[in-house]
């Protein structure tokens, strides 16, 4: 029988954040000696470290918090495609795939699954590869980098342009040990009513057949 596939960033102190932003951090204040029955551990952590999903708030004023988003886009069926051999993933490079149709794409690019090295250059979606995943019916991208566009953007075109063809957002998934093929995919955001983002636990089975 085929076992889930854990495609997540491990979440520990050595995880890479943004620049500038609020780090990954776990500790156990609260000690077994000091409650005399049980540990009791906390985080403090960015909404955009490890494997995690975007709301659209994230870059847009007025847009949905996690809680808003539809959970059903995190569970089903998704194509696994390997697109390291292009620095963009733009309609060019999705078409090389023949992809008849998919609900969810999960992209591996060039980058390796390093989680505690903070990328300088990723692969962004561009918005004729945001358009054409769309003509594809892809309702969920899934990429192995921090971001959909250049790390330095601020017009966060790739972002925009998944949100305007309603196509949610996971980012930093690991795909380096991983075929090509079809799978069943889910990848939960917590219960965060106000985020503009949540981290995940991502994991793949592989389809029977495919
Ligand atoms: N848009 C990025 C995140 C991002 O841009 C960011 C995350 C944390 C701190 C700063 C950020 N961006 C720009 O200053 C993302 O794709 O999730
Ligand atoms: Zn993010
Ligand atoms: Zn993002």
């Amino acid at each position: 029988m085929a076992e889930w596939i854990d495609i997540s960033q491990p979440l520990n102190n050595q995880l890479a954040h943004w620049p500038g932003d609020q780090s990954f951090h776990y500790h156990t204040p609260l000690t077994k000696d000091m409650t005399g029955s049980v540990n009791i551990g906390r985080i403090t952590t960015s909404t955009h470290v490890g494997t995690h999903v975007d709301a659209p708030f994230h870059f847009l004023e007025n847009g949905k918090r996690i809680l808003d988003l539809e959970i059903d886009r995190y569970i089903g069926p998704c194509t696994l495609i390997d697109l390291s051999a292009f620095d963009e993933i733009n309609q060019r490079a999705l078409e090389s795939k023949n992809i008849d149709a998919a609900e969810r794409l999960l992209i591996r690019t060039s980058l390796p699954n390093r989680p505690e090295r903070f990328p300088k250059d990723v692969s962004p979606i561009t918005p004729d590869g945001a358009a054409y995943m769309k003509s594809l019916g892809v309702q969920l991208v899934g990429v192995d980098t921090p971001s959909m566009d250049p790390i330095t953007s601020k017009e966060l075109a790739g972002h925009h342009a998944l949100y305007q063809h309603d196509i949610y957002i996971l980012e930093n998934v690991m795909l380096d040990h991983v075929a090509e093929g079809d799978y069943e995919l889910i990848a939960l955001p917590l219960p965060l009513e106000e985020a503009d983002g949540s981290l995940v636990r991502a994991v793949i089975k592989p389809i029977k057949g495919s």
